[in-house]
């Protein structure tokens, strides 16, 4: 029998995705979801896919990452698709910072480990979690192939003009200071997924893809290579996200240590943890956010409107960046889902050959779809990104090749 299926484990700071797929055909097994990881209230979230059978949930604390896995494990294993299988071929993982290191997939090894070690600093709140899934699936499978799919790996294409920050060049390069970019898989899968949208090679369109999810990102591609993104170096530059602070004058950090006696790490949490849609209303989801709105509630208005005044900043700069835009692709729990800022977004840019049209955008689904009016100069689309079946595919390929 030959082994061709691979479990992909998307582990993020505070929830683990997850699903098992057969890669003869693409096909979903079992997906599921452990979410509010350290905290009283966790929830696991298995749906089989096999069996017909109806999701099962488990509520109650899940300490950390490597007991959510086990309770992942279980669950797989009570459907028959347990981790022991002989038809797993590989483990895929979402490493979220693979640095200068790493521009392709790859199977780990010690050294490999220890190199997603060293950027824990640069990837707090994301590479420890995917540590942690992996040793964990090391453990439990310690024979079979484990693969690193990075986040980084889709922006190793910028070119220097866009990765290289102004600052003095010594002291950038003595510390690997320079922008990643992040969520690459994701941008990878939904540029090429829209290029087949429209019908057209992915060497033959040029892109913006919108990543709106609590982390969001945006970047440019053009001809199916990243040309820019508005990551950095962590993931907190660029975009307003849920509660992530995205651009703002460094100099903030230096009167808040100066002026406002706060620690590195005290601003380092600020601006990850409490800033964003969180920060400046409270709420960091985007359907309470609405709901405020609807209500009549300034402080939630507020947060969205800063929220799509950044959003534009970088539709706009990628305009100018690509010079020719094919088609501009809103995807993520945000971009898939919320009518609203597809509209705010690109109010206004009738001049740049950007609009909505009401109609289609208030359609609801799960296939990619076109939002523009008919005619429209730019496409405009929401593409639903599939961040676990692109890790899969090339674990699979990768896992194949070494064979
Ligand atoms: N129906 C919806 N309407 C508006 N926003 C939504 C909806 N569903 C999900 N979201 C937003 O999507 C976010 C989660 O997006 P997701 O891509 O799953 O993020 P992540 O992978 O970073 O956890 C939520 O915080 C919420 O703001
Ligand atoms: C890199 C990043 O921000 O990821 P996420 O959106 O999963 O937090
Ligand atoms: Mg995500």
């Amino acid at each position: 029998m030959t082994a061709t299926r691979v479990l992909v484990l998307n582990s993020g700071s505070s929830s683990v995705k997850y699903q098992l797929l057969d890669m003869r055909d693409s096909r979903r097994l079992a997906v599921g979801l452990v979410e509010r990881i350290g905290e009283e209230n966790s929830r696991l979230k298995h749906t089989p896919l096999t069996t017909g059978g109806a999701s099962r949930e488990r509520t109650g604390p899940i300490a950390d990452h490597e007991a959510a896995l086990k309770a992942v494990a279980e669950e797989l294993a009570a459907d028959g698709l347990g981790l022991d299988s002989a038809e797993l071929a590989a483990i895929g993982h979402r490493v979220v910072h693979g640095g200068q290191s790493f521009t392709e997939p790859t199977v780990i090894d010690d050294t490999v480990l220890a190199e997603i070690e060293r950027l824990i600093p640069v990837a707090p709140l994301h590479n420890p979690a995917n540590l942690t899934g992996i040793r964990t699936a090391r453990a439990l499978r310690p024979d079979l192939p484990q693969v690193a799919v990075f986040d980084t790996a889709f922006h190793t294409t910028m070119p220097e003009s866009a990765a290289r920050y102004a600052i003095d060049v010594e002291t950038a390069d003595a510390h690997r200071i320079r922008r990643y970019g992040f969520h690459g898989t994701s941008h990878a899968y939904v540029s090429r997924a829209t290029a087949e949208l429209l019908g057209k090679g992915p060497s033959e369109v040029n892109v913006i893809v919108l990543h709106l999810g609590n982390g969001a990102s945006a970047s440019a591609v053009e001809g199916g290579r990243c040309v820019d993104t508005s990551m950095g170096l962590t993931p907190l530059e660029g975009l307003v996200m849920g509660t992530r602070s995205g651009d703002m004058d460094p100099a903030v950090i230096f009167h808040l240590m100066r002026v406002g006696g706060m620690s590195t790490d005290e601003i380092d949490t600020l601006l990850n943890k409490k800033s964003g849609l969180i920060g400046l209303c409270g709420d960091n989801d985007m359907r309470e956010i609405r709901r405020r709105i609807d209500e009549g509630d300034e402080r939630a208005k507020l947060a969205f409107d800063i929220y799509i005044h950044r959003l534009k900043k970088y539709i706009g700069a990628y305009y100018a960046v690509l010079g020719r835009v094919d088609a501009v692709a809103f995807t993520a729990g945000v971009g898939e889902n919320a009518a609203p800022v597809r509209e705010a977004a690109l109010a206004g840019l009738a001049g740049l050959g950007l609009a909505v049209d009401g109609d289609l955008n208030a359609v609801r689904g799960d296939e990619p779809r076109l939002i523009s009016p008919a005619g429209a100069r730019v496409a405009v689309a929401v593409v639903p990104t599939d961040e676990e079946l692109e890790i899969a595919a090339q674990t699979y390929t990768l896992v194949g090749k070494n064979i």
